[in-house]
């Protein structure tokens, strides 16, 4: 344990969790809980997908944005979708049709939902985050996907505490 030079109550812990115990994608729990909701219970496309692999991005502001894109695919299960969960201040998602440069659909994605980019919309569609019009706080996006190459999601996610008072 550190003291920090405040009054006792406050300290710092250097090695309370050794991360070498945790797969990466089981860090956060709240996130792994996500992931195995959706793992368990999310169907699409008739079928559930082994949700292994969770990406966030914080948007500060209105400011931080992402141009079209695609997402890259060399590394997902064929075929799987992508999630997007949300969470804080809603922020556009802008999908345009390769086929048509003209045609842009935009989704309002408010916190606490889940925007599905199917396999076949990410393969013909780009999608964007533009900078946002009004003043806005931050968001946080949690990208959920089936990742191929997956560390072994059977194990045991091992929790040892190394700090002794
Ligand atoms: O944050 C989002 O909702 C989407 C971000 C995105 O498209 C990406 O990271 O590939
Ligand atoms: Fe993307």
């Amino acid at each position: 344990m550190q003291r920090v030079g405040t009054t006792p109550d406050s300290f710092y812990l250097p090695d309370y969790f050794d991360l070498r115990f945790y797969r990466p994608f089981a860090r956060v729990p709240f996130i792994a809980q996500l992931a195995e909701e959706l793992r368990s219970n999310f169907r699409w496309n008739g079928q559930l997908w082994n949700i292994n692999h969770a990406i966030c991005t914080h948007y500060k502001d209105g400011s931080d944005n992402i141009g079209f894109h695609d997402d890259k695919i060399r590394n997902i299960t064929p075929g799987s979708p992508i999630l997007i969960f949300s969470l804080g201040n809603s922020r556009d998602l802008q999908l345009k049709p390769n086929s048509d440069a003209n045609k842009v659909v935009t989704v309002s994605m408010q916190s606490g939902s889940l925007f599905v980019l199917g396999a076949q919309t990410n393969a013909s569609w780009k999608h964007a985050i533009p900078v946002a019009k009004d003043t806005v706080g931050s968001r946080i996006s949690i990208i959920f996907r089936d990742i191929k190459t997956e560390i072994d999601t059977t194990k045991p996610v091992y929790f040892k505490k190394i700090w002794r008072d």
